[in-house]
C-alpha cells in the first residue's frame, strides 16, 4: 500500500520529506478497515476510534493496548510446532495488522530474526506454491512484457514510492533456482529495512522478474504457480530487465533499486549495467562486500594482522565470493600505498576447478577474471583443491561462499593454524545446512584460536569453559543503513565512495576490539542504531560527491543524525483522521475497489 508522502513539519527542521508521525488519513470505515492491515488496529481501536469509523459490533468491547496485544501474539506465535509454521504465523500476521507484526517482532528481534528471515525464510522460499495463501508484491512475467508499465503503475504514484527490492530468483541464497517463489526473498529483504532501518513499509515494492525456472522440481509439481517453462537467457531476458528498470524510472523516479539473490551470469553485469544510470544495488555483491569488510577490519584488530601482508582465500568466487574480494582490494589499496591490481594479488580465489588461473580466463566471468593468477607462479605445485592452495598461500583469511557445506575440513583449517595466529573463518553460505564450517569445530581444531563469522546465526562456541559469541556476517547488517541513506539523500547514483563510508561507520561500531568473546560485528539487536551511523556517513558522502538530491541536509553530524532518526518508521499506532472518500481518492489517482490491494487503501501517511 502506498503511503503518499505528505510533507511532514518538524518543530526542529521544518519541511521533512518522509512522514512517520501525526494522524493518518483514511476514507476506509467498518470491515474495509479492519481487513486493510496498514490501518487495522484490532483490539487496539480507541474508543472514539470505534464511532468514527463504524466498528462497533465488528470487535469485541474490551480495548487493549498495543503491548497487550503484543503479548497475546507472541503466545500464538510460541505455540507454533516448528520454524517453518512460525514464519507462516508471521506471514499472516503481516497481512492483519502491520504494526502489530513489526512491534512483535522488535520485541523478539533476536528469536524472531531467523524466522523471518534467514534461514527460514528460505524454506518458506522452496515451500512458496504450497503455502501460499495470498499474493504479495508485483509479480512480473517474461511473456508480458507489454504490461510492466501497467503492473508496476498500480502502485501508486511517483512521489509513493522509496524502494524496491527486486529478484529473478535464479540463485536465492545457496539453494538455487526458486523460480516466483523469490517475491518472498524481496518481501524479507523489505521487512528487514524497515526493522532494522526504519524505511516506511508502505513507500516500498517487492516484485519478482518470473523467467521462468530451470528447477525440475517445481516444473514437474502441478501446484507450481510460476511459469512453468525454462529460465529464459540472453536478448529475451536483458530486454525484460531493462523494461522493468526503464518503467521503474519513469513510474518511481526518486526508487532507490535493490538487486537481490540474481544468477551468477546476471548479477554482477546487470549491476554493472545500471550503476552508471540510476541509485541502485546489489545486495548480494556490495552488501554481502561491505559486512564482510567490516568484519575483517575487527578480526584484523583483535589479531593484529596488517593489510600490506595480509593474504586472503575465497572459496566460492561467484555472486558473493568476487563481491567480497572487490571490497578487500579496495580496502588494501586504501590501507597501503598499493595500486588496486597490486591488492588484487593478496586475494586467491578458489571456486569449482580450483584456482582460477590466467590460463582459464575464457572459462572465468569478467569479475574472477581480476582476480586469476599466473600459471607460472603455480607450476609444479597442486592447485586444484582447497588443501593445497592453503599450504601454499598461508592465508590469514579464509571466506566460503561455495554452497558446499563442510569445505572447510579439520585438515583444511588445522593447515591453516600452523601458519598464522589467528585464523580469521568465515562460512558464509546460507542457509545453516550449507555453511562450510560449523563455528563449533573451528573453535575446537584452532584450539579455540580461529576468529569466526557466519552468514546465518550460530549459537555461541565454547571453549575452555569461556563462551564466543558467533557475528552474524550477513549482508543485513548493511543493507538497510546504505538503503536509508540512498533515499533521505535522494542520491543520484550509488558509487563505491558511499559503500566505503558505510563500511567505516558499520567497522567503527565492531565491538570484539579487544578479544573479550564479543562478536566481530554488532549484534542484530543495534542494527537499528548502526543504521543511523551508516546512513549519516552515506548521505556526507552523497553530499560531497554532489550526488544528493534532497535540498534539506542538515550540515552538522548531530543535526543530520536528528534528522535521520525523525524520518524512521516506528511499530506503532498512529491516530487516524477519517476523510472524505474523494480527497482519498484523489490522494492514491486510483479508484477503490479496482486496482491492487494497496489502491484499494487510499490514504495519506
Ligand atoms: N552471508 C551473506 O551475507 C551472504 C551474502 C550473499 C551470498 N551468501 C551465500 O553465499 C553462497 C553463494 O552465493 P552466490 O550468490 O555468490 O552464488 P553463486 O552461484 O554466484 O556463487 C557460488 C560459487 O561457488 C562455486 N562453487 C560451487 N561448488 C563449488 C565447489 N565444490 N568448490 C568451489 N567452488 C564451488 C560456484 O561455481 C560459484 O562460483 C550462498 O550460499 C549464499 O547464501 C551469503
Ligand atoms: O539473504 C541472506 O540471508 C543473505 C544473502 O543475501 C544470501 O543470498 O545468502
Ligand atoms: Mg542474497
Amino acid at each position: 500500500m502506498a503511503a503518499h508522502a505528505k510533507e511532514q513539519k518538524s518543530p526542529r527542521f521544518g519541511h521533512l520529506p518522509l512522514s512517520t508521525s501525526g494522524p493518518q488519513e483514511t476514507s476506509l470505515t467498518g470491515n474495509a478497515l479492519l481487513r486493510t492491515p496498514y490501518f487495522n488496529k484490532g483490539s487496539a481501536f480507541t474508543k472514539e476510534e470505534r464511532k468514527t469509523f463504524k466498528l462497533h459490533g465488528l470487535l469485541p468491547p474490551n480495548i487493549q493496548t498495543l503491548e497487550e496485544q503484543v503479548q497475546r501474539a507472541y503466545q500464538q506465535y510460541s505455540s507454533r510446532p516448528n520454524d517453518l509454521a512460525k514464519n507462516t504465523f508471521m506471514t499472516s500476521m503481516k497481512e492483519q495488522n502491520e504494526v502489530l507484526y513489526y512491534r512483535l517482532i522488535q520485541d523478539h528481534l533476536k528469536e524472531m530474526f531467523s524466522v523471518i528471515y534467514t534461514p527460514t525464510e528460505g524454506e518458506a522460499i522452496q515451500n512458496y506454491s504450497r503455502l501460499f495463501r495470498r499474493p504479495e508484491g508485483c509479480f512480473l512475467n517474461i511473456e508480458d512484457q507489454d504490461r510492466i508499465e501497467d503492473n508496476i503503475d498500480q502502485w501508486g504514484n511517483p512521489e509513493d514510492i522509496d524502494l524496491i527490492v527486486v529478484s529473478d530468483g535464479e540463485q536465492i541464497l545457496g539453494i538455487g533456482d526458486q523460480g516466483v517463489g523469490a517475491i518472498l526473498i524481496s518481501v524479507a529483504k523489505l521487512v528487514i529495512y524497515t526493522l532494522c532501518a526504519g524505511i516506511h513499509p508502505a513507500r516500498t515494492l517487492p516484485v519478482v522478474l518470473d523467467c521462468g525456472t530451470n528447477n525440475k522440481e517445481l516444473l514437474d509439481d502441478d501446484l507450481y504457480l510460476g511459469l512453468r517453462q525454462p529460465r529464459a537467457r540472453g536478448e529475451k531476458y536483458d530486454s525484460f530487465v531493462s523494461k522493468f528498470v526503464d518503467a521503474c524510472k519513469k513510474r518511481y523516479p526518486k526508487a532507490y533499486l535493490h538487486f537481490e539473490d540474481f544468477g551468477l551470469t546476471n548479477a554482477r553485469r546487470i549491476l554493472d549495467k545500471y550503476q552508471p544510470e540510476i541509485a541502485c544495488f546489489n545486495d548480494d555483491v556490495q552488501g554481502t562486500g561491505c559486512v564482510t569488510l567490516a568484519a575483517v577490519m575487527a578480526a584484523f584488530k583483535v589479531g593484529g594482522v596488517k593489510w600490506d601482508d595480509a593474504r586472503f582465500v575465497m572459496f566460492g568466487a561467484g555472486t558473493a565470493g568476487t563481491g567480497i574480494a572487490d571490497q578487500i582490494k579496495d580496502a588494501i589499496a586504501q590501507e597501503t600505498t598499493k595500486s588496486k591490481e597490486e591488492a588484487g594479488r593478496q586475494i586467491w580465489c578458489v571456486d569449482k576447478p580450483g584456482l582460477l588461473l590466467k590460463s582459464k580466463r575464457d572459462q572465468l566471468t569478467p569479475a574472477q577474471v581480476a582476480y586469476a593468477r599466473d600459471d607460472n607462479e603455480w607450476q609444479g605445485k597442486q592447485h586444484s583443491e582447497l588443501l593445497s592452495v592453503i599450504k601454499e598461500v598461508k592465508p590469514h583469511v579464509l571466506i566460503g561462499t561455495s554452497t558446499v557445506p563442510g569445505a572447510f575440513t579439520m585438515e583444511v583449517v588445522q593447515e591453516m593454524a600452523k601458519h598464522v595466529d589467528r585464523p580469521i573463518i568465515f562460512p558464509l553460505s546460507n542457509p545453516t545446512r550449507l555453511h562450510e564450517a560449523k563455528p563449533q569445530d573451528l573453535f575446537d581444531w584452532t584450539e579455540g584460536k580461529a576468529l569466526v563469522a557466519t552468514g546465518s546465526p550460530f549459537p555461541a562456541a565454547k571453549y575452555q569453559g569461556k563462551e564466543y559469541e558467533i557475528s552474524e556476517c550477513n549482508n543485513s547488517v548493511t543493507f538497510p543503513g546504505i538503503g536509508l541513506g540512498a533515499i533521505l539523500s535522494r542520491t543520484r547514483l550509488l558509487p563505491p565512495s558511499l559503500l566505503i563510508a558505510a563500511v567505516k561507520a558499520l567497522a567503527s561500531t565492531a565491538p570484539a576490539v579487544n578479544d573479550t568473546g564479543a562478536g566481530l560485528l554488532p549484534d542484530v539487536t543495534d542494527v537499528r542504531e548502526i543504521s543511523v551511523q551508516i546512513a549519516r556517513n552515506v548521505i556526507k558522502a552523497a553530499v560531497d560527491e554532489g550526488l544528493a538530491q534532497e535540498k534539506n541536509i542538515p550540515t552538522n553530524d548531530a543535526d543530520l543524525e536528528e534528522w535521520i532518526l525523525e524520518q524512521m518508521w516506528d511499530a506503532r499506532y498512529r491516530p487516524l483522521k477519517l476523510v472524505d472518500e474523494s480527497v482519498a481518492t484523489a490522494l492514491a489517482r486510483g479508484e477503490a475497489g479496482t486496482g491492487s490491494h494497496r489502491r484499494v487503501a487510499s490514504f495519506r501517511s
